[in-house]
This record gives C-alpha cells, sequence and structure tokens, in this order.
C-alpha cells in the first residue's frame, strides 16, 4: 500500500467508515487522530531515548528483567531463526531488554526495534507496544495496521506482563524487519508470546509469594504440573495475596467481576470464589493425582487444581543452606588466599567506619560486600543504596541532600529528607560514584568534611553522621587525572581501597557455585549440576563476572526439570562466547567446548578458529576422547 492511499484509509477510519481493519487497529488509529492529535501525513523517525533515561528505566524494571530473563531466552531461541527480535519494554513502553541479530544491528535501530526505543501511542502511533499497553490485551500489529508510515514495514506482536497486584508491569513483543502480506502468518508469534509472558507471571508470582500457599490451574489434568494457565497466592487467614493475569481473570470470571478491578480481587477469601474450603483447596497437592484434584468455581465451571505449600524453615536444616542465614563475613567467599585476606580487612576495617573504596568490575559484588561490611560493623542504622549512575543529573543533588521547602516547582510543600539522611547512624553506599556530577561532588565533599548536610534550596544545616562506602568500575584515580572526578573527594572517600577480583580469578570459584545453585533452588532439595554443565560453567571466562553466574544459574534452574543441571539448560552464549577461542587451550575447557557441540569436532573446531585437524592434535595432546 502507498504512502497516500495509507493516509486516505486512516482519514476514512476517522470519518466513521469500515475498511475491514481489526476493531483494536481502529480504535488505536482514531486514538491516534483524536486523542493525541497525531498527523498521518507526518512520519517520525523512531524515538530512542537518552543514555541516562535508559539507565533509569532499567533500573526500575530490574526485577522484573531479573525474573523474566530465561523466558526471553527461551523464546528468543525458539524465534531467532526466522528473523524476530524481542523487546521487553515497561509500563511507558521504553525498551529495557532486547534480543536480537547484532549482525542487523543498525537496521533495527533505525526502525526502533532496538534498547531504548519508545513505543508508547503518543509518541510512535499505533504500534504493538503502545497498543497493549492501552488494551492491556495481546495483539498484533501488522505492516499497514501501523499509523505511522514510517512503521509499516513491520510486523509486531505483544502480550502484557501483569505484577502480582494486577498492574500492567511490562510488555513483551516480538517483531520482524519485514514479513508475509498475511496477517494470520503472525498467529503463532502471538501463542509464543502469550504463553511466554504466562511462565514469567508464574515465575514472578512464585518468587514473590515463598511464605503463601500457591494453587495452579489447568482446564485439563495433563497440563496442570507442565504449562499452568493461571495461578494464585493465598496466605494463611485464606486471603487473595497474589495471581497471574490468567488467575484475575479466573477469579473475577467467578463472580462476574472486571478483571481490570484488581481491589475486589486482592485481599478477599479465596473462598468466595470456590466451591470449596480453604483446608481442601491446601490439599490439592501432588499427593494426589491430577485428574483427582478437581475443583468448581462459584460460577460453576470446573478446573483442576495444584497447590503448592509455602516454603517453611525446617528447625536446624534448610536455614543452615539459606546463604542469607550465613554469618556475614563467610558470605565473602570459600577459602583461598585472595578471599582470606579480603575478608581479614573487612574484620579490621568495619568496625572503624573508615570511608571505603570498593574497586572491581562490574558483577564482581562491590554491593553484596559494601553490604557485609555495615553488618560487620554493628551500626543500628539502615543501609542506604544509591547508584549515582542511575539518577538523572538534574535529580542527583535533591535525591541525596534532600530539598527545602518550595525548593523548585513540582517540590513537595514540606521538602523532603534525602538519602544521606536516611543512612544517618548506619552506612551510604554510593555505588557508581565516578558517574557522580561535579556539582553533587561538591556538596558530599562538604558533607563528609563538615558532617552536616545542606538541603538544596535551604539554609540551615543539618547534622548527619554516616559510614560511606563508594564504588567504582572504573578506576577512580585515572578520573582524578583526567579532571572529572574531583581530587580532594577521591582522598576522603578512599581511606581504604578494597579491590574485589574479577570471577574468572577467583579460586574460590566452587564455593561461588554452590552458594548459587543453593540460592536458586527455591527451596526445595538443592540443584545440580551434570558434570559437563560444571566442566563449561568452569571454562567459561565470565567477562560479567559473578552477576553473569548468578543469571546463567537462575536461567538454567528454571529450565532443568529434575534437579540437575545439564549442558542444555545453561544460556546458549556460554558456549558460543567470543571467549570460547581461548577455551580449548586447556583440557576442561576443550571437553567442555566439544560436549556444547555434542561431541562434533568439526563444530567445535568452527567455534575455536582452528582446523580440525589441529584440534584432533589438541585432544590426543590433553589425552581427550570424543564425548557421546
Ligand atoms: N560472594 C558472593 N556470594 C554470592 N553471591 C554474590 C557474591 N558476590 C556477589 N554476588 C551476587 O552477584 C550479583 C552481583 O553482585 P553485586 O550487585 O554486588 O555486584 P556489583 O559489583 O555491585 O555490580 P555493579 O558494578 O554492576 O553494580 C548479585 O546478584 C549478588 O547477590
Amino acid at each position: 500500500m502507498g504512502f497516500s492511499d495509507h493516509i486516505k484509509e486512516i482519514e476514512r477510519v476517522g470519518q466513521g467508515s469500515n475498511t475491514g481493519r481489526d476493531a483494536v487497529v481502529v480504535a488505536s488509529w482514531r486514538r491516534c487522530l483524536e486523542t493525541y492529535q497525531l498527523d498521518p501525513a507526518k512520519a517520525r523517525e523512531a524515538v530512542i531515548v537518552s543514555e541516562t533515561r535508559l539507565r533509569e528505566h532499567r533500573q526500575q524494571a530490574e526485577d522484573l528483567v531479573h525474573i523474566a530473563r530465561s523466558g526471553l531466552e527461551r523464546l528468543y531461541r525458539q524465534v531467532a531463526e526466522q528473523n524476530y527480535v524481542l523487546l521487553l519494554s515497561d509500563r511507558q513502553g521504553v525498551t529495557v531488554e532486547f534480543l536480537g541479530d547484532p549482525s542487523f544491528n543498525n537496521s533495527l535501530r533505525k526502525a526502533g526495534l532496538y534498547l531504548g526505543s519508545e513505543w508508547s501511542e503518543p509518541r510512535a502511533g499505533t504500534c504493538a507496544v503502545g497498543a497493549c499497553i492501552t488494551t492491556g490485551e495481546p495483539l498484533t500489529i501488522h505492516q499497514s495496521d501501523h499509523f505511522d508510515i514510517t512503521h509499516t514495514p513491520l510486523s509486531c506482536t505483544a502480550a502484557p506482563i501483569y505484577d502480582t497486584q494486577g498492574a500492567l508491569a511490562a510488555v513483551l513483543d516480538i517483531s520482524l524487519l519485514s514479513s508475509p502480506i498475511l496477517k494470520a502468518s503472525q498467529n503463532m508469534a502471538r501463542h509464543l508470546v502469550s504463553s511466554t509472558v504466562r511462565r514469567i507471571e508464574l515465575a514472578n508470582l512464585m518468587a514473590s509469594s515463598r511464605h503463601d500457599l500457591v494453587l495452579r490451574f489447568a482446564g485439563a489434568p495433563e497440563f496442570l504440573d507442565v504449562d499452568p494457565e493461571a495461578a494464585i497466592a493465598v496466605d494463611g487467614a485464606g486471603r487473595i495475596t497474589g495471581m497471574t493475569h490468567g488467575g484475575a481473570k479466573l477469579l473475577a470470571a467467578s463472580r462476574g467481576l472486571d478483571w481490570r478491578r484488581p481491589e475486589l480481587l486482592l485481599g478477599q477469601l479465596v473462598t468466595d470464589f470456590f466451591e470449596a474450603e480453604f483446608g481442601e483447596l491446601a490439599s490439592l497437592t501432588r499427593a494426589s493425582l491430577p485428574q483427582d484434584r478437581r475443583i468448581a468455581l462459584r460460577g460453576g465451571a470446573f478446573l483442576y487444581a495444584h497447590a503448592i505449600e509455602p516454603q517453611q524453615r525446617i528447625a536446624g536444616q534448610p536455614a543452615a543452606r539459606l546463604p542469607r542465614a550465613l554469618p556475614a563475613l563467610s558470605r565473602l567467599g570459600g577459602t583461598c588466599p585472595a578471599i582470606d585476606s579480603l575478608r581479614r580487612k573487612v574484620m579490621k576495617l568495619a568496625p572503624a567506619r573508615l570511608p571505603v573504596l570498593l574497586q572491581g568490575q562490574t558483577g564482581t559484588g562491590k554491593e553484596h560486600l559494601a553490604r557485609i561490611i555495615h553488618e560487620v560493623s554493628g551500626v543500628s542504622g539502615r543501609f542506604v543504596a544509591v547508584n549515582c549512575a542511575a539518577i538523572p543529573e538534574q535529580l542527583i543533588e535533591s535525591e541525596l541532600f534532600g530539598y527545602a521547602p518550595g525548593a523548585f516547582t513540582g517540590a513537595l510543600a514540606k521538602g523532603r529528607k534525602g538519602l544521606v539522611e536516611e543512612a544517618k547512624g548506619g552506612t551510604l553506599f554510593l555505588d557508581e560514584i565516578g558517574d557522580m556530577p561535579f556539582a553533587a561532588q561538591s556538596r558530599l565533599l562538604r558533607v563528609l568534611a563538615e558532617g552536616e548536610v545542606l538541603p538544596v534550596g535551604g539554609s540551615v544545616p543539618r547534622k548527619v553522621s554516616f559510614r560511606v562506602i563508594s564504588a567504582s568500575h572504573r578506576p577512580l584515580a585515572a578520573l582524578v587525572a583526567a579532571g572529572s572526578f574531583r581530587e580532594d573527594l577521591y582522598y576522603r572517600l578512599n581511606a581504604a581501597v578494597l579491590p574485589l577480583p574479577p570471577l574468572s580469578g577467583r579460586e574460590d570459584f566452587p564455593w561461588l557455585l554452590a552458594r548459587l545453585l543453593e540460592k536458586h533452588s527455591a527451596g526445595g532439595s538443592p540443584l545440580r549440576l551434570s558434570p559437563e554443565a560444571r566442566a563449561l560453567l568452569l571454562a567459561h571466562s565470565w567477562p560479567g563476572n559473578i552477576r553473569e553466574l548468578d543469571n546463567a544459574i537462575a536461567f538454567a534452574a528454571a529450565l532443568c526439570e529434575d534437579g540437575v543441571i545439564g549442558v542444555e539448560d545453561l544460556p546458549e552464549q556460554l558456549t558460543l562466547s567470543p571467549h570460547a577461542a581461548t577455551e580449548g587451550n586447556d583440557g576442561d575447557g576443550l571437553l567442555a567446548m566439544l560436549t556444547s557441540c555434542k561431541g562434533n569436532v568439526s563444530e567445535a573446531a568452527r567455534r575455536l578458529g582452528i582446523d580440525r585437524t589441529t584440534l584432533h592434535r589438541r585432544m590426543r595432546r590433553l589425552g581427550i576422547g570424543r564425548p557421546h
């Protein structure tokens, strides 16, 4: 369809004609024309938000992204071959997570299928993410369904992700740069996106309702354990505390209520919705066969249920296994010279309340260490963490130091306490301190030098006393030399410097691995690794450090079936990393690579960038046979 035909059709729809478009598209076009006053004749470029705004949006979505990641990567693997890219947007329509083929980066960025792209209806016109945010329903916006002519080559399918309280939290979208003409070609995409969202919501509910009873539901007993359609969480008093979107719809349908009004569902007695006593519902555990767990809703419909009991600590046993329950210093790491020395330093420094500077690559555990220092110091105040890189530059001073009444437009009438005062008597952790703007650095220096804080727009300083721990992944000394960090502040912050080693250099790797396996065991028996998966993890170079390992185990924990993580459960990037080339030089690395290629020597040689004969020679030298 040409440019002018597209505009004419939108105008006709605006005047009330029926041109055969889906109702969701028609409604969205009308919103674009009437509510957002967009002009179909004006093509707009895709909007990509600034780095700072992106960081802010990503920070807010961090927990959700963490839980969603394994589902996203699995979905991406299912669709990447058909050239789909995957976007996760927050409820403002900003893309906070993106998976796509990097070789198309330029065209994807230009088309707005990229990290930071903003797909809200008022900005981008009719688009899948924007329409999904507005309607709260899964949908496809295919080619000329898009309002803006710039986006008409795209085909986008999106589904909403709801939080456990029934609010729209994010949107998952898969998109194609070019697609077949028929919209029905995207039906499968819609099914895949919706089922991924269902799994993400279920994982989110399970993670946030550990101390409540969770009830999972399916229309057929066969699907109850593998792919439940809905779930709700219920507290000890029988009141509903959380739900997946499917759960909300099911509860609402049973009483003829509107699922868009979660306040009518949350906090209500579960027995108001089911023809069963609370005790009966709680007894629908795996102890009986799925087909025997049939229950009736108040509205008359039947379905099958699976009750998962709240996780309780069994006296003496699991509590000792939980990483949090370990004494603070032993949570630092295993036994090896580098970590033992770090532990000794922390033991001495923690009670001294000196400013400490933590240096280490991203994901090496700087915040983890800062919390340990806080705990060991035994102070009664709070631990307040501030990520200086995530707060927009214009807000950082008021966030940190607070502001006086009426300090600026939009300020609260009675002013506000800053984070520095929140940390009174405790610890202020300034992460990514190297990103703190110069003006805020000067104010912080004054607070540290004088022990008092002057709120923005205020004239009366207030006394504060707290311990400051700062962290940076860039060497602060180099920032001082480059003139972007105040030298006097640098000397105030680094009374003691603790470097954190990169994961690849940590001899206590097995200890860390064991802690993370416990962490992701979700209360059941601890997860285990197959020997091949362990070899692969040991061989990887971990550029993202402990965070990358943590994410990889979280991912594998979600995929593995019987508590044993195999190579096939690990994220693909572990086997395809650019660092793989170095992994063929030692026995473990080579074995891991061969295993990940299912024993295919040609494939392993290709990934290692060497020829087959060299690989065979290396295998003979290291005494490695071909794994089966
Ligand atoms: N010693 C440890 N034992 C177990 N888990 C750890 C340990 N250190 C770090 N982690 C885990 O690794 C992840 C990353 O840690 P953390 O956020 O402290 O890193 P960071 O260096 O502050 O990262 P960034 O530079 O990105 O802010 C977290 O999930 C944390 O719980």
